[in-house]
């Protein structure tokens, strides 16, 4: 294991105030996202969307890595450029989302086991030959009555140090993310204990796994009120939360901590991301950054609806949200910049 490139990518892509841009929507989510917007869903359209993505002008400026689907790292803009190339020459470090989605976990109804560990070597080396230098796993875990399970949660964390030490052999960054889901009306408190519960067991088997911990990137959620709670957690208790949750669990040596946005809107996604830096400016051991998709890509899909006269426009929604996220990152987000 080359573990002093792995340090280094890991450290390329946590660096300034730059974050991460998930488009790596599977089929069957990039589909529901596009119906939602009255978008055909079909690969032609899913390709010009990802082209209106990576050919958007500045976007290195903001963005360090991009993850993507294994459909778009085989695809190219209309002038025949490949979209892994036109990453890397805006400044784009390109990845790759490896896991082939959460499916029932048999025995444990309600909860999910993220599959994709079989042939994942070889698919690896085949990814590194192609130029994608990290890589992301998804695992899904839900809060309900009775779950999550401690089963579930050691069964997902074992796929993600699998998965992470894979990666790392082959020179390739791997992103573990652990998602808590928003979906319920369960209270702040209990996603603070559940994503404790998670975050302990997914370092423990990292560690037990070899995984080297400074050539790594977490992606988690942030501790949140569930999405239909009738009390929602104001942005200052979701900054403190998050922070208080990531400080007991996640090692000082991960170099990076990069979230999902798993259904908050854009605004308070970026809200929450600045006040966790204004509060805790220098006090954090690891970099604090964003991996959204949602909350990057939804006001820049909603106003494309698939019309190529709408692709200008759409990339300079999709350059702004980005940007208002650096500002989040730097602890500078006020509602004020939604109006520029
Ligand atoms: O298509 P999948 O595999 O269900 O993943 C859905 C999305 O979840 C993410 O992990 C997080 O996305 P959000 O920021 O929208 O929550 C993305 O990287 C991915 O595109």
């Amino acid at each position: 294991m080359d573990k002093q490139a792995l340090k280094e990518t890991a450290q390329k892509l946590m660096a300034g105030d730059k974050g991460l841009l998930a488009m790596d929507e599977s089929v069957a989510t990039c589909n529901k996202r596009f119906a939602e917007a009255g978008i055909p869903q079909t690969i032609e359209y899913r390709r010009k969307y990802r082209e209106l993505i990576v050919t958007t002008p500045k976007l290195g400026e903001c963005i360090s890595g991009a993850i993507l689907f294994d459909e778009t790292t085989k695809q190219s803009a209309a002038d025949g450029t490949s979209f892994i190339d036109l990453l890397v020459k805006g400044g784009i470090i390109p990845g790759i989302k490896l896991d082939e989605g959460a499916k029932d976990q048999p025995a444990f109804p309600g909860e999910k086991i993220t599959e994709g560990l079989d042939g994942l070597r070889e698919r690896l080396k085949d990814y590194a030959a192609a130029g994608l230098k990290f890589a992301k796993w998804r695992a899904v875990i839900t809060i309900a009555a009775d779950i999550p399970t401690d089963a579930n949660i050691y069964a997902n964390a074992h796929a993600l140090a699998r998965y992470a030490a894979l990666c790392q052999e082959a020179g390739v960054v791997p992103i573990v993310e652990p998602e808590v889901l928003m979906d319920g009306d369960h209270t702040i408190e209990r996603c603070f204990e559940v994503t404790q519960r998670v975050l302990h067991i997914v370092f423990e088997v990292l560690i037990a796994q070899r995984v080297y911990l400074e050539g790594m990137i977490l992606k988690p959620n942030m501790v949140l009120s569930g999405l239909n709670a009738v009390v929602q957690a104001d942005v200052d208790t979701v900054a403190d939360e998050t922070v208080k949750c990531l400080l007991r669990c996640v090692p000082a040596a991960v170099p990076g901590v990069a979230f999902l946005s798993g259904g908050q809107s854009a605004q308070d996604a970026s809200a929450h991301l600045s006040a966790m830096h204004s509060k805790y400016k220098n006090k954090l051991p690891w970099a604090l950054t964003f991996s959204f998709a949602r909350a990057v890509q939804q006001p820049a899909m909603e106003y494309w609806a698939g019309k190529d006269e709408n692709v200008a426009v759409a990339q300079q929604l999709l350059y702004k949200r980005a940007s208002i996220n650096n500002a989040a990152r730097r602890g500078e987000y006020s509602p004020e910049l939604e109006k520029e």
